[in-house]
């Protein structure tokens, strides 16, 4: 488990944040743009440093301000997954990978990795040469060729196409529950975040304001359906007893039949975040936060 708790002033921003990260995991720091979703990740790699607070990976502590401890990046275990790939150029695919890796890895382990992610045979292709989902790919399996305690993904899909972002967190899902990497994921997409996360982190104006599983921070309990979409409302059409509301999840329109008032109440718009359940016949449809 990785506990984190900390301080930070910049100016106008305040950050005193503390949550824990359980071990074989995904965790997502959600929040809107400017909450310090990023700065948080820099403060676990040890990018940064914090005014205050510590970290600790089970028994290691990485920082401890009022002890004087701060470990370089090179000796906390993570890897990092950036939005830009951040790939060197100069370097092929096997290069990238093997780059930074514990020494045992070698030419076998690449081909492990690479066929992971559906790119047996890309070796010796350069990032150029690569398309964005590629790079990105790459990009996580370098940081698991390190065999981090804790992976770090700061917005890893926000950089590819829509249906690229659906195939690639697809893919990571797998990955990450296969090979049990404990990871602290940050995106700012509620789809994204109900698709990825065991847990959220729900982060507001640098503090944390919620934490618990997708249904518990979006809905505020426990749902008991068997199908939960995730999508933005698109359209309504009114009747005085029903509404018919559409709804866009992942490149597709669902239709639902609710209740004119339960409309009203959600004060539901076009361009709303909501999460559609249904058990057996019944449909429900949920505003999160
Ligand atoms: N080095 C720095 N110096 C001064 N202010 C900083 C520094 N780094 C971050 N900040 C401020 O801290 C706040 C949080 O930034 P951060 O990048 O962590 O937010 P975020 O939640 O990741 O946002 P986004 O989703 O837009 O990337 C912002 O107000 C930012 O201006």
């Amino acid at each position: 488990m990785l506990v984190v708790n900390l301080q930070k002033k910049w100016h106008s921003f305040q950050l005193d944040a503390a949550f824990k990260i359980s071990t074989g995991e995904v965790t997502v720091l959600f929040g809107p743009s400017g909450a310090g979703k990023s700065s948080i990740l820099r403060f676990v790699s040890g990018l940064s440093t914090a005014d205050n607070g510590s970290i600790q990976n089970g028994n290691d502590v990485w920082f401890d301000k009022q002890n004087n401890i701060n470990l370089p990046p090179q000796y906390r275990s993570v890897g990092f997954v950036f939005q830009d790939y951040a790939l060197f150029p100069h370097l092929t695919v096997e290069k990238n990978v093997l780059y930074g890796a514990k020494k045992r890895h070698e030419g076998d382990k690449v081909k492990d990795l690479l066929a992971l992610v559906g790119l047996s045979g890309y070796e010796h292709y350069y990032p150029s040469q690569l398309s964005g989902g590629q790079k990105q790919r790459v990009a996580l399996i370098r940081a698991l060729a390190r065999e981090p305690d804790i992976l770090l993904m700061d917005e890893p899909l926000s950089a590819v196409d829509w249906q690229t972002r659906r195939q690639l967190q697809d893919d990571l899902k797998r990955i990450l529950r296969q090979l049990k990497v404990t990871t602290l994921y940050v995106t700012h997409d509620i789809p994204e975040t109900y698709k990825m996360a065991d847990n959220v982190v729900v982060i507001h104006s640098g503090s944390v304001i919620k934490q618990g599983t997708p249904e518990e921070v979006f809905l505020g309990k426990r749902l008991s359906t068997r199908i939960q979409l995730a999508g933005k409302v698109v359209g309504t059409e009114h009747d005085t007893i029903m509404t018919i509301v559409t709804v866009l999840h992942a490149e597709q329109y669902f239709k639902t039949l609710i209740d004119t008032e339960e409309v009203q109440r959600l004060n539901l718009k076009i361009g709303d975040d909501v999460i559609i359940g249904a058990k057996s016949s019944d449909v429900v449809l949920f505003k999160p936060l």
